[in-house]
């Protein structure tokens, strides 16, 4: 630092010489006399940085070198040094531009280093300062005041750029009409006395009324202290009288007023800012999600209550500690590295990471951890934001589960065990593995479910999963398809044989009754198909395919069996699938016609009605039999149409029969299961005879006994609703299903026909003679007619007759026939 010391007392200018050698050997001391000589060193020997001067000088003043030196806008402090007890020489000093000033009393000595570096220091900033222009609205009414004014500061201090104006009209036209700061004016001069208003007038509109915050100094020809009183309680910022030489304060008054807006406004916006920190500190006290701040270290200097929750970490047990505590164990030493890497490189990661609780619990989280920078953009704190995703990952497992599983049985659903049998495939052609799909439904469980109830049903199914679940090896997979279909997945198996054993096991398996809650006992089989990974197919469609063809096949050739897939079998489901194709068509078509097969009374032999009975005629094609198209048309729902189309068409060929005066007698026409479930046919029995005319005791439906039975509960409504139509009804096949008699006796039947299974052997078999014998006494008992049906030799009709059995049709007499050769050979005797 370098001092230029103005003293003419030549004891304290050794004193201070001295104490500046001791406590500030660094400085650069410079003497002088007086005021001339003062102003001779700071023109000719250069720059110092503060000037100290005694007030009283021989030839002058301090406070003179002190004008000389702020007119020519140097770039130094300036000290004064005053006598004890002249403080009114000080504050003039002060306010003639002095950075301060030093009583001499008996300790000033050891205070001027600290004093000339405070000086220094505020120098340099109000050069800061000065270095910025001030805009200053200067409201003055006298010419010469203002033009005065304005040389003045033009001189001393430049940064101050004044626009005048001489009314407070004017002043109030270049402010805005409210808010905030001044727009275009960082500082506003006014003269008190101001020709359309008082200064303090228009310091109450502007601050009162437009609520402008921009420093207000006043100025009055004269002092009084009661204007300068009531100009602060309006909010004046500082007040000048006009003595001589007060313009000398002015610039200094001008920039403290400014510096005031300034600390107001900084202040406002401090305050702004602790009010939005206080903010975000209740938002990161209040968020669910944990958040830690840590220092370039990686110590924990912060964390929200979130944290705690999560983690169970309290924060004198979490404070000061590396997070590396919170580590599960389970990623590795990359995984931090690379997260690590991340974040110094970018200032961000983000991802998922396994942490462990206090409890010692382990919980996955997703972790967001950014750099914090300082204005310079250097990093000076790293915060973590995490949410505790343990609850999404169970949901989402749970989810993942019901979308993989079936509800009922727990198995992976088709979804899952097809993606198994996918990646099975993968791992059986890379390491050359055979493997086995295993295709299961059980034999007849639609009628078991429909007669003893659906939660019955439930419970079957879930017991037929355990057993086949015991029977296979934990790396088996076992899968419910659907319904009563399952599959089985064998994997790395060494030979076809293995397959055919895990199938005849689960067939024992199911061997044994299940015996249901509600004290039940159902039988329950299955049927098997298996294909075979290479053999049989290299996809996962392919062997789905192929082990349902040979499933199907199992059904076919008597059920509760296995079969292995073939080609012939491949051949036979594409078959099906053009019969469906071709079926679809045929209806839109016309391609169907009835049948007609007569039935006598076993007694006389008369007529007494006929069987309707579809066929299928292709164009150029031989005929079809209804046994291989009537199970896909009740498969694919067919069967609703085809149904109603041979009822109308049996009903009406009655119909003109009768108006010719004919007598067919009774038409029995067939309903299928599956136009009951599908359909409502009490309605399309009433359009039909409605349609035709035909009277309802002409009509007879014939219903096997599997079909009453699947109905359930329904059979008794389904029954009386028929019944109510006034039509007759009849079981078709009695013997081949599950129902007693006495259970019939529960409906309003009117006839039962005896498949012609039993008809078949009733010469040669005992047993079907007794149980035709066994029929026709119970249904006589029940006063029902008993019909045998498939009676093709004289001694099956002799037998029926000595049974007591009322009626029979068959090829003995006459197969089914198309209407006109019906009605010639048994209604009109050609
Ligand atoms: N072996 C032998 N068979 C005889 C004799 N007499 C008649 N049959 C045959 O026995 C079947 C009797 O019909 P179903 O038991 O109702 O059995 C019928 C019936 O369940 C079904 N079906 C036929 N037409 C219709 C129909 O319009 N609707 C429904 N839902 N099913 C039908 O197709 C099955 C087979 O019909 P079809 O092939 O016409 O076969 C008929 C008939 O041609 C005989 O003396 N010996």
């Amino acid at each position: 630092m370098r001092v230029l010391y103005v003293e003419d007392n030549p004891v304290d200018a050794d004193l201070l010489v001295r104490s500046f050698a001791r406590q500030l050997p660094d400085v650069e001391l410079r003497l002088a006399r007086s005021l001339a000589e003062g102003i001779d060193r700071l023109g000719g020997e250069g720059m110092v940085d503060v000037v100290l001067a005694d007030l009283c000088l021989p030839d002058g003043s301090g406070i003179e070198l002190l004008n000389w030196v702020r007119d020519r806008r140097l770039p130094v402090a300036f000290v004064v040094l005053t006598g004890s007890g002249d403080q009114r020489a000080a504050v003039a000093a002060l306010k003639a531009g002095a950075d301060d000033y030093l009583v001499k009393d008996g300790d000033y000595l050891r205070r001027l280093p600290a004093t000339l570096n405070a000086a220094q220091v505020r120098a340099r900033h109000l050069r800061d300062c000065r270095s910025r222009p001030v805009r200053v609205l200067y409201a003055e009414h006298h010419r010469f005041d203002a033009d005065l004014t304005t040389r003045q500061l033009a001189q001393a201090a430049p940064h101050l750029r004044l626009e005048v104006v001489d009314s407070a009209a004017a002043v109030l036209g270049r402010l805005p009409v409210a808010g905030g700061a001044a727009g275009s004016a960082d500082v506003l001069l006014l003269d008190y006395l101001l020709p359309d208003m008082d200064a303090l007038d228009l310091a109450k509109i502007l601050r009162q009324e437009r609520g402008l915050d921009v420093p207000i100094v006043m100025v009055t020809g004269q002092g009084s202290e009661e204007i300068a009183a009531q100009a602060l309680r309006l909010g004046v910022t500082d007040y000048l009288v006009k003595h001589p030489g007060y313009l000398n304060e002015l610039p200094l008054v001008l920039d403290k007023a400014f510096r005031d807006g300034e600390l107001v406004r900084e202040r406002a916006a401090l305050r702004e800012a602790v009010d939005k920190l206080r903010l975000h500190a209740a938002v990161v006290d209040s968020t669910h999600d944990g958040v830690l701040i840590s220092d370039l270290d990686g110590n924990i200097v912060s964390i929200n209550p979130a944290f705690t929750e999560v983690t169970g970490y309290a924060p004198h047990e979490a404070l000061g500690r590396n997070p590396r505590f919170l580590q599960s164990g389970r990623h590795d030493r990359s995984f931090y590295q690379g997260m690590w890497a991340a974040l110094l490189e970018t200032g961000y990661w983000q991802g998922e990471l396994w942490n462990r609780r206090k409890n010692g619990e382990l919980y996955p989280e997703w972790l967001t951890l950014s750099a914090v920078r300082n204005e310079a953009g250097a990093p000076t704190h790293y915060v973590g934001v995490f949410t505790d995703i343990s609850k999404l990952r169970n949901v989402e497992a749970r989810l993942s589960h019901l979308a993989h599983h079936d509800p009922l049985t727990s198995l992976p659903n088709r979804l899952l065990a097809l993606s198994r049998l996918e990646h099975a495939i993968e791992v059986a052609q890379r390491k050359g593995q055979r493997l086995a799909v295993l295709c299961l439904d059980l034999d007849r469980f639609k009628t078991v479910n429909d007669s003893l109830g659906h939660s019955a049903g439930d419970e079957l199914l879930c017991e037929v999963a355990a057993r086949l679940r015991s029977r296979l090896r934990e790396e088996d997979t076992l899968g419910r398809l659907g319904g009563d279909e399952f599959l089985v997945l064998l994997e790395d198996l060494d030979a076809p044989e293995g397959a055919a054993l895990v199938a005849s096991d689960i067939i024992g398996a199911l061997e044994p009754s299940f015996v249901l809650r509600d004290g039940a006992e159902v039988f329950m089989h299955a049927s098997i198909g298996v294909s075979l990974y290479p053999d049989d197919g290299d996809d996962h469609l392919a062997l789905i395919r192929n082990a349902d063809a040979a499933m199907y096949r199992a059904k076919a050739e008597g059920r509760n069996t296995c079969r292995f897939y073939t080609e012939d079998l491949t051949r036979l489901a594409a078959r099906r699938l053009d019969l469906e194709t071709r079926l679809r068509r045929a209806l839109a078509n016309g391609e169907f016609v009835v049948h007609y097969q007569p039935a006598f009374s076993v007694a006389d032999g008369s007529l007494i009605g006929a069987e309707a009975l579809v066929r299928w005629q292709p164009p150029g094609e031989p005929m079809v039999s209804p046994g291989d198209f009537i199970p896909i048309a009740e498969e694919t729902g067919l069967i609703v149409g085809l149904g109603e189309w041979v009822l109308n068409t049996a009903c009406r060929q009655w119909r003109a029969w009768l108006d010719e005066g004919l007598q067919p007698g009774a038409i029995a026409v067939n309903l299928s299961v599956e136009q009951i479930r599908r359909s409502d046919v009490q309605a399309m029995l009433r359009a039909a005879l409605e349609e035709t005319g035909l009277a309802p005791h002409c009509l007879e439906l014939e219903i096997t006994e599997s079909s009453l039975m699947a109905q359930g509960e329904q059979a008794e409504a389904l029954l009386a609703g028929l019944k109510s139509l006034g039509v007759r009804l009849a079981i078709d096949d009695f013997g081949t299903g599950y129902s007693s008699l006495a259970y019939l006796k529960r409906f309003a039947i009117d006839k039962l026909k005896i498949d012609h299974s039993f008809v078949k052997d009733l010469a040669d078999d005992r047993n079907d003679l007794a149980i035709a014998a066994a029929v026709v006494a119970m249904a006589q008992a029940l006063e029902m007619t008993v019909q045998a049906e498939g009676v093709e030799t004289e001694g099956q009709l002799a037998l029926l007759h000595e049974l007591g059995c009322a009626a029979f049709q068959g090829y003995l007499r006459s197969p089914p026939v198309p209407a006109e050769a019906f009605g010639r050979r048994f209604l009109r005797g050609g």
